[in-house]
């Protein structure tokens, strides 16, 4: 993304602040501008003193002035302040609001990869982070051009050689800490890389313990060639050395830069050049002697109040900028990223199904997909699923069949055609509806931190403990849950964890509770060893009864009584028929068949 883009990113998150924003960015102008009317004043009183005979109430008027001007000031910073804060709190409101909107109605599909981690990360830090650009950078900027224009300007009216001079020496302790800041990025470059490969060296070091210790390859005090394979600690150790040399270098640069730069605006430099001009111009020309202390005073502050300002319009200007990382601008795209995703069609006036007391009908039309909108992964697949059957979906590995299952759970939509139970697509009925028709065991079984009781009963909390024992009996998981400390009222992950196989079985008994008339299996048996692979069948078996089944299998002796198998390759079927009927026809099916009994026969 370009910067601009970026940029843009930033504004139109940040668009409903903008009121408030530029109130506080007109109080912080405010407060830079009437920052310098004490200095002002205290010229004047000076100048009142100094030509003798001022009258007291003159002196006066001049402090309550500056008085009235400071209050005001303060008053101003203040109001520019909790505007800007308030601001940025109600925008990190309404994000995480609008967030948490747009993540319920994404695809479920798009919670299967790293979303949650991604989620976290962008609703609580990247939220926060615009903080800086919302609370200080534009009232900020805003104060700095107000104070430098105030501060040059009455500097001129003042003695415009002078003003000059201060002017001139305030751009080149800029120009100084720009030039050096820009030296120094390849070393804050340095530090992060010799970080990321400390960070790398030390998961490497930790994952491979394991390993080393148990071919009893420790190697603390070795000091092996990184090549090696348990050259692990040297190589940390090495990597700890090297970021260690590269902070010594960052501090290094760091502390010149801030010491020249400080050394080009410090308060003798700039007492210095201008008592030295100053002394010049009273011997040449008729310059005010009083006016001095407003240069001494005014000079020492615009280096830090036209900081901003140099920053983020002076130096873009000279295409001097430093190329620092745009923090704002790198979290608005992570926030802006996740806003991006298409939001799932909600129907507006949601269909119903028509009622039956049977299996329902599920027809896949013409379903094609694409996951990345580039590459197609399901391709004019037509199948049907008749009421009370089972279908079995086998094929090569990568071939889509997963990929049909999530469609139609409505994990994503089909790009092209339509998926109908009953003749309704699924995509004109509710949630609600959909999930109290459709039901899924799928491999990576996603369980609660709740009691197993709970888990169970996740999709009809009002189950009475009977029906959920009676469900657990069926999915072959009852006497499991009896083992456990505290029975059903075990809470899962917290009192005891569960194997691949018995996650399977509670999620049978899971969907065995929630009853629904279709159901997909995907892999429901990937995790059971032999012996509880056979408890899972009988599971599904039960599970299965009078209910229209799509079923996902690696392993076709699973499969092999299916009323129907469709082979799918490449995203089509391309055979379909029972068992028998396709091994007759000697085709793909018959090919992996022979493949799997050939593989067993030799492992046997
Ligand atoms: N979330 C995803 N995002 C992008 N591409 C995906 C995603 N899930 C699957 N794919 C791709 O879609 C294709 C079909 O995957 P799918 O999991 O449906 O195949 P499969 O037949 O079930 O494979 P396997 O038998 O190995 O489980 C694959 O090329 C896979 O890389």
């Amino acid at each position: 993304m370009v910067p601009n883009d970026a940029q843009h990113r930033v504004e139109t998150l940040t668009a409903q602040v903008r009121g408030p924003v530029t109130v506080a960015a007109v109080a912080e102008s405010a407060s830079a501008a009437l920052a310098v009317v004490p200095v002002i004043a205290t010229v004047n009183i000076a100048g009142l003193i100094l030509d003798g005979g001022a009258s007291r109430t003159h002196l006066w008027v001049w402090v309550l002035v500056a008085a009235v001007a400071l209050v005001l000031g303060a008053l101003c910073s203040i109001a520019s302040s909790i505007v800007a804060h308030r601001a940025d709190a109600d925008l990190g409101l309404s994000l995480r609001m609008r967030l948490a909107g747009h993540l319920a109605r994404l695809p479920l599909g798009w919670y299967s990869s790293d979303a949650a981690g991604k989620t976290k990360a962008v609703v609580q830090d990247d939220v926060a982070g615009l903080h800086e650009e919302v609370a200080h950078r534009k009232p900020e900027l805003a104060g700095s051009v107000v104070a430098g224009i105030a501060v040059v300007v009455y500097l001129f009216v003042l003695d415009w050689r002078l003003a000059l001079a201060v002017v001139v020496l305030v751009t080149i302790a800029q120009l100084v800490r720009n030039f050096l800041t820009r030296k120094i990025i390849p070393a804050y470059g340095a530090v992060a890389g010799a970080s990321a490969q400390m960070g790398s060296a030390a998961v490497e070091l930790v994952q491979g313990i394991t390993v080393s210790k148990v071919f009893h390859r420790a190697d603390e005090d070795s000091e092996a060639t990184p090549d090696t394979a348990y050259g692990a600690h040297a190589r940390f150790r090495r990597a700890a050395a090297d970021y260690a040399d590269a902070d010594e270098s960052l501090t290094n640069n760091i502390a010149t830069l801030r010491a020249c730069t400080r050394a080009t605006v410090a308060p003798g430099t700039v007492a210095l050049i201008v008592l030295a001009l100053a002394t010049l111009l009273l011997a040449t020309w008729d310059a005010k002697p009083v006016n001095i202390i407003a240069f001494l005073l005014l000079g020492l502050t615009l280096f830090d109040v036209t900081t901003p300002l140099y920053l983020n319009l002076v130096m873009p200007k000279l295409r001097l900028a430093v190329p620092m990382p745009n923090k704002a601008q790198a979290m608005a795209e992570r926030i802006g990223q996740i806003l991006d995703v298409p939001e799932m069609h909600e129907p507006a006036a949601p269909a119903t199904l028509p009622a039956t007391d049977g299996a329902r009908r599920v027809s896949m039309k013409n379903v094609s997909f694409s996951y990345d909108g580039q590459r197609t992964v399901l391709q004019g697949l037509d199948l049907e699923l008749a009421p009370g059957t089972m279908t079995a979906l086998v094929g090569p590995s990568g071939a889509g069949k997963s990929t049909v299952g999530q469609l139609l759970a409505r994990f994503y939509d089909p790009t092209e055609g339509s998926i109908e139970i009953d003749g309704v697509p699924i995509s004109t009925l509710d949630a609600q509806r959909l999930y109290g028709t459709v039901g899924f065991v799928f491999q990576d079984v996603a369980l609660l931190r709740a009691t197993v009781r709970d888990n169970i009963a996740l999709a009809r909390p009002d189950a009475t403990p009977e029906d959920i024992e009676r469900v657990a009996r069926a999915a072959q998981i009852h006497d499991r849950i009896l083992a456990l400390p505290d029975g059903y009222d075990t809470v899962l992950g917290e009192d005891a964890a569960l194997s691949g196989g018995e996650r399977q079985r509670l999620s049978i008994a899971r969907t065995l509770l929630a009853d629904t008339p279709v159901l997909v299996l995907d892999e429901a048996t990937a995790y059971a060893d032999p012996e509880s692979e056979a408890a899972v069948q009988d599971a599904l078996s039960e599970l299965a009864r009078g209910r229209t089944l799509l079923v996902i299998a690696h392993r076709l002796h699973t499969v092999v009584h299916a009323d129907q198998i469709a082979v799918l390759v490449d995203g089509a079927v391309t055979e379909r028929g029972t068992h028998d009927e396709l091994l007759s026809t000697a085709g793909e099916y018959a090919k992996l068949w022979q493949l799997q009994t050939t593989t067993i026969g030799a492992r046997a």
